[in-house]
């Protein structure tokens, strides 16, 4: 699968009976589409990196009853004409920070939310090390915390 162009290219396919409808956004090793399967709605992310995937399932397993990450619903293998597609179904959370940060007139986040966005990454972090994630992630890695914002946080272990 040619990864710079048909892994951001997949809006109309269906993964476990989820329909792929919307682009959200692409990362390092990845592409993440909003979801649906009658009125329920997720988000996927796809990769042909299998072993980024694993590891970003693993985390979100350990993590699956931190009020911090998004619930974790499943990982799936499918088989393409390309290639083999690794995604993870997971909770669908509202824009990223920055999105946000440029949506509002003075281009700034108040204090008091950047206060609330820190008490919050740090609780992320504190129940990162509770759930130890050395032995699965091993150099830098992103985790989606917070609703119903997606904050990213860079984890360094
Ligand atoms: N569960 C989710 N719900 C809604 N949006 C999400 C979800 N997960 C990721 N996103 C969004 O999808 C985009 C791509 O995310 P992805 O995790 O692939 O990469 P990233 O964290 O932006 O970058 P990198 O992987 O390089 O650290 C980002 O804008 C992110 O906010």
């Amino acid at each position: 699968m040619n990864r710079v162009v048909t892994i951001k290219d997949l809006v109309g396919m269906d993964i476990r009976g989820f329909h792929l409808n919307r682009l959200i956004g692409a990362g390092s090793y990845g592409a993440v589409y909003e979801s649906s399967s009658g009125s329920e709605r997720i988000a996927v992310k796809a990769s042909v990196r299998e072993w980024d995937v694993l590891n970003e399932a693993a985390a979100l397993q350990r993590l699956f009853y931190c009020q911090y990450t998004p619930q974790y619903y499943f990982h799936e293998e499918t088989t393409t004409p390309d290639g083999i597609l690794h995604t993870i179904g997971q909770e669908l959370l509202g824009p990223d920070l920055e999105t946000i940060r440029r949506s509002v007139p003075w281009q700034a986040i108040k204090r008091p939310t950047l206060v609330r966005i820190a008490w919050q990454a740090l609780s992320c972090l504190e129940a990162s090390l509770f759930h130890p994630l050395q032995p699965i992630v091993s150099q830098s890695r992103s985790l989606t915390l917070g609703w119903p914002i997606t904050i990213w946080m860079t984890m360094v272990i």
